[in-house]
């Protein structure tokens, strides 16, 4: 007797990233209730399932859903609005006078609807996301069918959005009372950056991700002006601060951490943090380089985020592999670091283990959810295809994610979003924003 299931999907690879340095040929990938169920053989899949839908994917490489670690969705509103500055010229002189002007709860909505829009197309299927509104985030990610971990906003200085900490904590926790038990969106503690936010409030913070368990995100070392500032503001490093104030611990996701010493390096891998690295922003901010090799020989867990779309400009995490295997290696020097089976990872994996999700996500493995990604490798220049991993992060831009599943559920279709009305829709939506923006 066959056993029935929803999907069965026929890829020419399925690279399942656990186990690791593996791509299986002639395999399919059985999928029920929005689990997946069984990695096998084509031809005993064929024998075992009876599909009720069945894709076949000649010339495709199917890979678990990207996890983008660290995003601003709705900046996308504000792409390019400040290109070529340094972090805090960024920000204190462009990015917070537009934000204290134009960001509401339909601004957030709108613009991470855009967000998604992208980052699903580039076969992104969780994203990490820092910003105001919280609640208006997980509206536009739950409406487009998309995973998102919402970060509860802390900082100290009073935006449209909030008044001063308390109201920060206040209506992000409502927000994640609301959400409780939506299948897609979970909820993190959101702190901004040392240097935005108070010792009570840093506390506070760490006491409310250890109560209701979830993860702390935050950007911390990004610049060296942060450091020396830390120095003279509280007398020690920013990491030693949060040390003191109990917010290190495995819920800990570092975002950044361009600039640490060796010690500290230590100290994030001994507290079982980890890092989100955007190579991306961080060079086009010039920040620096993070240490991602010497991280990774610590053991410490290193996901890729694209960070917003006013930084970067893109939402691309097909972009961020590239990056990360190519700058980790011009930085050390050594063409061995950061292969592509890593890069891969740290995009899947690593995300997923540093959003506390890897039991749900994050590797294509019978029992976890299907968010998956179907990569064509079918074309001119990724052929021949020796090595599918080696394409991926090398060759293959987002422009080849033909389909993504997210929990079993179809997102993209030959490129296309399925449940967005039509790109113009969100084109006449953008457009609307940039011109009250222009005001
Ligand atoms: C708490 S809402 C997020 C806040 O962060 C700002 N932001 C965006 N990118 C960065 C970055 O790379 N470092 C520091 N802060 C950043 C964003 O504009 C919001 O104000
Ligand atoms: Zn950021």
């Amino acid at each position: 007797m066959s056993e029935p299931i929803d999907l069965l999907l026929r890829p020419t690879w399925v690279v399942p990233v656990i186990p690791d340095r593996v791509a299986l040929k002639g395999h399919s990938v059985a999928i029920r209730d929005g689990a997946i169920v069984a990695v096998l053989p084509a031809d005993e899949a064929d024998r075992r399932f009876t599909a009720k839908e069945i894709a076949d994917l000649p010339g495709h490489a199917l890979i678990p859903g990207l996890v983008n670690l660290h995003a601003h969705a709705s900046m996308s509103l504000m792409r390019g609005i400040a290109d070529d500055l340094p972090l805090m010229q960024w920000l204190q002189e462009a990015i917070w006078p537009a934000e204290g002007k134009h960001v509401s709860h339909a601004f957030v909505r709108d613009g991470t609807a855009l967000a998604a829009d992208e980052m699903l197309r580039g076969g992104i299927t969780t994203c990490n996301e820092m910003y105001f509104h919280p609640d208006a985030a997980a509206e536009a990610f739950a409406a487009a069918g998309m995973r998102a971990t919402v970060g509860v906003a802390v900082l100290e200085f009073p935006t449209p959005y909030a008044a001063n900490a308390d109201e920060y904590f206040r209506k992000g926790l409502a927000a994640r009372d609301k959400w409780q038990g939506h299948p897609l969106i979970r909820f993190a503690m959101a702190p901004h950056a040392p240097y935005t936010v108070s010792d009570d409030s840093l506390a506070r913070v760490a006491s409310l991700a250890a109560e209701l368990d979830c993860p702390i995100h935050m950007h911390i070392h990004e610049t060296a002006h942060e450091i020396a500032e830390s120095l003279s503001q509280h007398g020690v490093r920013p990491l030693a601060r949060l040390a003191r104030l109990g917010l290190l611990g495995p819920g800990m996701i570092a975002v950044h951490a361009v600039h640490l010493d060796a010690a500290e390096i230590e100290l994030l891998a001994s507290q079982g943090c980890a890092i989100a690295h955007c190579p991306s922003s961080n060079m086009k901010l010039a920040s620096g380089i993070a240490p991602v090799a010497a991280m990774l020989d610590k053991g410490l867990t290193v996901g890729l985020g694209t960070d917003g779309a006013a930084s970067n400009n893109r939402l691309d995490l097909f972009e961020e592999m590239r990056q990360a295997a190519l700058l980790a290696k011009v930085s050390t020097m050594d063409p061995t670091v950061v292969p592509a089976h890593t890069a891969l990872r740290m995009a899947t994996l690593d995300g997923a283990k540093a959003l506390g999700l890897d039991h749900l996500i994050g590797s294509i493995e019978p029992g976890k959810r299907a968010d998956l990604c179907a990569v064509a490798l079918d074309t001119v220049n990724n052929t021949p295809c020796f090595d599918p991993v080696s394409h991926l992060v090398y060759v293959a831009g987002r422009e080849s994610v033909a389909h993504v599943w997210v929990d079993g559920e179809k997102r993209v279709e030959k490129g296309r979003t399925v449940l967005r009305n039509s790109n113009k829709e969100l084109i006449g939506i953008a457009t609307m924003w940039q011109t009250r923006l222009e005001c």
